[in-house]
């Protein structure tokens, strides 16, 4: 089925991994939403069914074209998680980058353009944090799916992390889902939220 809601961005409809969900929801360009819950009760699985990482009943579509259309790869890279804990394989912070990031945009996030020679084992939990987030914008995703990017970082970072997402959505229309457990955060960065409630339903958080 191809919808034609033109300003649509991005649908779930059903969208459920084990007894989480169902997760009904559409995305506007530009649109950042939020999702809470408790700690354990099924936010990070959402988010990887979101991303087509895991098996999970339900549909989706991005621009109008259902997932499966597209290639999973494809998916992912449109459709991009930054998981919680970011995954390092190089032994330096550049090669990790698809395309050499612009030292304005690692100054958005308060590192100088050597940051790229730096060894990976050296990274602090909260550096790896920053530049994960990077990374996953030089991908320039559609969707950005953002499991509690800022749990690592102190208040200055964060605020920057956040204008540097605020200003990538603006800039290219792309949408976010972010996960967090800060409602005064979420309040502030999502035009919406939802929960997943114990049990795992999916609800719309009208108190947020
Ligand atoms: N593949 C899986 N199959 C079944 N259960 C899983 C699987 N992966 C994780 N779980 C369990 O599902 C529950 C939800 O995990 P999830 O990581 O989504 O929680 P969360 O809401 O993101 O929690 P937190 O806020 O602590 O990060 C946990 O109890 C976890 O152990």
């Amino acid at each position: 089925m191809q919808l034609s809601h033109s300003s649509e961005l991005f649908r779930a409809q059903g969208l459920a991994v084990g007894e989480i969900g169902p997760l009904e929801l559409t995305l506007q360009p530009g649109e950042c939403v939020g999702l809470s819950g408790a700690s354990g009760s099924g936010k990070s699985r959402l988010l990887r069914a979101l991303a087509d990482l895991d098996p999970h009943a339900g549909q989706m579509w991005l621009d109008g074209e259902p997932a499966a259309a597209l290639m999973p790869w494809d998916w992912r890279r449109r459709v991009a998680l930054l998981p919680a804990e970011s995954a390092w394989w190089h032994d330096t912070v550049g090669p990790h980058f698809p395309a050499v990031p612009s030292a304005t945009a690692l100054a958005a996030l308060g590192f100088e353009p050597a940051v790229l020679e730096w060894r990976i084992d050296r990274l602090s939990s909260g550096e790896k944090q920053r530049l994960a987030l990077l990374r996953v914008l030089t991908l320039r995703p559609r969707v950005l799916l953002l499991d509690e990017p800022t749990a690592n970082l102190d208040r200055d970072n964060a605020e920057r992390a956040e204008a540097l997402i605020r200003a990538y959505l603006d800039e290219s229309g792309a949408a976010a889902i972010w996960v967090g457990h800060d409602q005064a955060q979420l309040q502030k960065v999502a035009v919406r939220c939802y929960r997943v409630e114990a049990g795992g339903a999916v609800r719309e958080d009208q108190a947020a």
